[in-house]
């Protein structure tokens, strides 16, 4: 890595939604750290807190109660005037959401679409410059035909070209900090590779930190520096690519990565059950325990710490020295992966 000065520090961040007459933490104790010029991965099912933690870093929730620090080149964003947060949303800071049809103005063209965040950031740009601007934009997402573009609408492009719209509109003032959320899911195949090209080719240009939200491990194995893997709401292991891919620890990480098919290999583990509701998070000992109930209860730690077991590898709970797949054969059905 080129550059390691961190852009963003964030230390016990717990994110809370009021269901009912309670506040219930979907980010739990997050503590992490991204440097200049990194993509750092974070993975997990449906309902583990990753979209939660974007939000809070961009100060997109509205009614969540936010406790904990978010340090972003040095500042508490956590604590400081909208009017503050705004101008550092867009320009030092953008996110790239999963779907660009919710995000994206329907009434609006593509152009202004785009001008708005420079008339937003850079009001000393002349209309002129504004135009070229949004058409180097368009340009450098791969749009062709950027000056008919410019007067579309965004029902009128394809989903992979609406996608590449809203990451114009993310780079538009060259953000330090880029979160893509799910940026290609709704995507085939062939598109998703070229958006994970062009989200490679900023990192490399813009020297960015970038934050890259999937469920998907094979992206994260192609582009993450390294990978925090959440459940419940808390990280469980968190580690560089490489390290994750080839030695994980924690049986959720394990599990996971044992539910991706490879060559060879006949037959799949996969995980059963689902990552509970909010209300129904387990908040004592280890978050995923009722889902490895084959494994002896006595290995979980009470309060699951995350422990350094090689430098920058961190795995919360002991229970992962304890943790083996059932053999079906012997285990029958009963068990939770099979
Ligand atoms: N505004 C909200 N109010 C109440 N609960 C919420 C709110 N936003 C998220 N949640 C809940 O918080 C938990 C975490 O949701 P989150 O969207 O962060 O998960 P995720 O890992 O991003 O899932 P996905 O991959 O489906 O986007 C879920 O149980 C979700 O239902």
């Amino acid at each position: 890595m080129r550059n390691k000065e961190k852009l963003l520090d964030i230390s016990h961040l717990k994110t809370s939604f009021r269901i009912g007459d309670d506040y219930y933490a979907a980010v739990d104790d997050v503590s992490l750290a991204l440097n200049k010029n990194e993509v750092l991965g974070i993975v997990g099912e449906s309902g583990s807190g990753k979209s939660a933690l974007a939000f809070s870093i961009m100060g997109l929730h509205t009614r969540a109660k936010i406790e904990g620090n978010i340090q972003f080149k040095g500042q508490d964003i956590t604590d400081i005037s909208p009017g503050v947060l705004n101008k550092l949303r867009g320009n030092d800071m953008a996110m790239i959401f999963q779907d660009p049809l919710t995000a994206l103005n329907p009434l609006m063209e593509i152009g202004d679409q785009i001008a708005e965040t420079l008339i937003l950031h850079r009001p000393e740009m002349t209309q002129r410059q504004r135009k070229d601007r949004v058409i180097e934009l368009l340009n450098l997402v791969g749009i062709p035909r950027p000056e008919h573009v410019f007067q579309q609408f965004p029902h009128e492009l394809s989903g992979g070209m609406r996608q590449r719209v809203m990451i114009s509109i993310a780079i538009a003032n060259k953000p330090e900090l880029l979160i893509a959320d799910e940026p290609t899911t709704a995507l085939d195949v062939t598109i998703q590779a070229q958006i994970l090209d062009l989200i490679r080719e900023l990192k490399e240009d813009m020297h960015a930190g970038i934050i890259l939200i999937t469920h998907d491990l094979g992206v994260v194995a192609e582009m993450a520096d390294r990978v925090a893997v959440m459940y419940a709401g808390q990280v469980v292991e968190i580690a560089d690519a490489y390290t994750l891919f080839e030695k994980p620890l924690h049986p959720y990480t394990r599990s996971l990565l044992n539910s991706v098919p490879t060559e060879g290999q006949d037959k799949l583990h996969v995980i059963q059950g689902i990552v509970p509701s909010l209300k129904n998070l387990p908040r004592e000992g280890c978050r995923f325990a009722a889902r490895i109930p084959w494994v002896d209860q006595s290995v979980h730690e009470d309060r699951p710490e995350l422990h350094e077991v090689s430098p920058g590898h961190f795995v919360r709970c002991t229970c992962y020295k304890h943790f083996y797949f059932p053999d079906e054969s012997k285990e029958g059905q009963s068990h939770g992966i099979s």
